[in-house]
């Protein structure tokens, strides 16, 4: 029987999730989807490779299902779908692996533990991730698991770029900077490599604009820069995120406002970014499509923000040869690309309105100094890629 692995990327209100068979070379895609909602209406949508819906199911009643739950409905489903293979490990995307995890790990019941003291650096992602691990380790025990982290790509930043300017023992307690959607830069610096291996060779800021957002600086394929710190709160506005603040406002929220920590940390994680001040919605589609003056000025502000963080980049890059969008709102929205690139045309970008528009793969002029491409990512794959390599490295062959 051949084998198969599962990808699990569990969000805050939703897991995404691909199926991967296995062979000599590495896992195969065979299928993948998103569970979405959780805690309000979830639905699940699973298709094939080639476009074939295979699975379409909601449950509008299903405010209170849970991650683990659903997760069981998911897993169930693949159980039957691979029944002609023998699924033999799920990996995870783990955000937080703090200065110690640098590569994929497999998981054990101490690792568990260690991962749980970054709860609190990554509330809105980590606890979720554990969660899924342990459900699956007690639907499956017999099951591999390996984590794959988001901070790990981070890890090449000189250490310059890694610090923060605060008394030197938190830095030795762990209070740097770490960056993360790391699973996804990776996998845009390699595909970069493989489709246009001359800008990959150069300076280039890709932009992961999703629900949550941050720009990584890469030179030679390697970060050397990001807007995430040591929390996945800083740098750009996001959907409910806020991004950096002056951390004076953080503490006349507390001092002045006499708002608790636990109460700033929920606004600053869940009501802020977009949502706060549109006072709308968090998602990007809905503020297209509001009326409401506010969710215009949220807009502007999400717009701003990222074309100040690709001006501090390029600094730390000491230049710019091409810039890329991904994630959600990077692959999709070509109002927020083509007013990011607006306001980076000082720096060389000449937009292709037309390319734009059809999200083409570049949508820069031929005369723009800058190129700029439109990339879908995987971090399914990524993880996929890292679960094989680990455990063929401990099992050996694992088609
Ligand atoms: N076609 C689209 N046009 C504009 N925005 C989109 C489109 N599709 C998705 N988005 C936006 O992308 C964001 C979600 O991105 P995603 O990468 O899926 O986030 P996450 O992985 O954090 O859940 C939302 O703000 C959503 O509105
Ligand atoms: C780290 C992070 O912000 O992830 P996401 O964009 O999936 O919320
Ligand atoms: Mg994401």
């Amino acid at each position: 029987m051949s084998r198969a692995l599962i990808s699990l990327n569990s969000g805050s209100s939703s897991i995404k999730f691909g199926l991967y068979t296995l062979d000599q070379d590495g896992p195969r895609h065979a299928a993948g989807g998103k569970l979405e909602g959780i805690g309000s209406d979830p639905r699940i949508r699973i298709r094939q490779d080639d476009g074939v819906v295979l699975l379409e199911k909601s449950w509008p009643d299903g405010a209170g299902l849970t991650h683990e739950e659903l997760l069981g409905e998911l897993f169930g489903w693949a159980q039957d779908h691979l029944r002609e293979h023998e699924i033999v490990a799920v990996g995870h995307r783990v955000v937080h692996g703090g200065g110690i995890f640098r590569a994929p790990q497999r998981i054990d019941a101490a690792l568990i533990a260690r991962l749980e003291a970054f709860c609190p650096l990554a509330p809105l992602h980590q606890p979720h991730n554990l969660a899924a691990i342990r459900e699956i380790a007690r639907m499956a025990p017999h099951l591999h698991q390996v984590a794959c982290f988001d901070t790990a790509f981070h890890h090449a930043m000189p250490a310059v770029a890694t610090r923060l300017a605060l008394p030197r023992r938190f830095a030795e307690k762990g209070l740097r900077r770490y960056g993360f959607h790391g699973l996804s830069y990776e996998y845009i610096a390699r595909r970069l490599g493989e489709i246009d291996p001359g800008l990959a060779a150069g300076r280039v800021i890709v932009a992961h604009l999703g629900n949550g957002a941050s720009l990584c600086a890469m030179r030679d394929g390697a970060g050397i820069d990001t807007t995430m710190g040591f929390t996945a709160l800083d740098g750009l506005m996001m959907g409910t995120r806020s991004g950096a603040l002056d951390p004076g406002a953080v503490l006349h929220l507390q001092l002045q406002e006499g708002i608790s920590a636990r109460q700033v940390e929920a606004m600053l994680y869940g009501q802020s970014g977009l949502l706060g001040v549109s006072g709308v919605s968090g998602d990007m589609r809905v503020l297209h499509a509001s009326a409401d003056p506010h969710a215009k000025e949220a807009i502007e502000l999400f717009v701003w923000t990222v074309a100040r963080h690709m001006a501090a980049l390029i600094g730390s890059l000491e230049g710019l040869d091409g810039i890329v969008f991904t994630a959600g709102i990077g692959e999709n929205d070509a109002a927020i690309r083509s007013a990011i690139c607006a306001r980076m045309a000082w720096a060389g970008v000449v937009l292709d309105e037309a390319a734009n528009a059809a999200n083409a793969p570049v949508i820069t002029r031929s005369d723009s100094r800058i190129a700029v491409r439109v990339m879908p990512t995987d971090e399914e794959s990524m993880i996929a890629f890292h679960t094989f390599n680990k455990l063929r490295d401990q099992h050996g062959a694992m088609a």
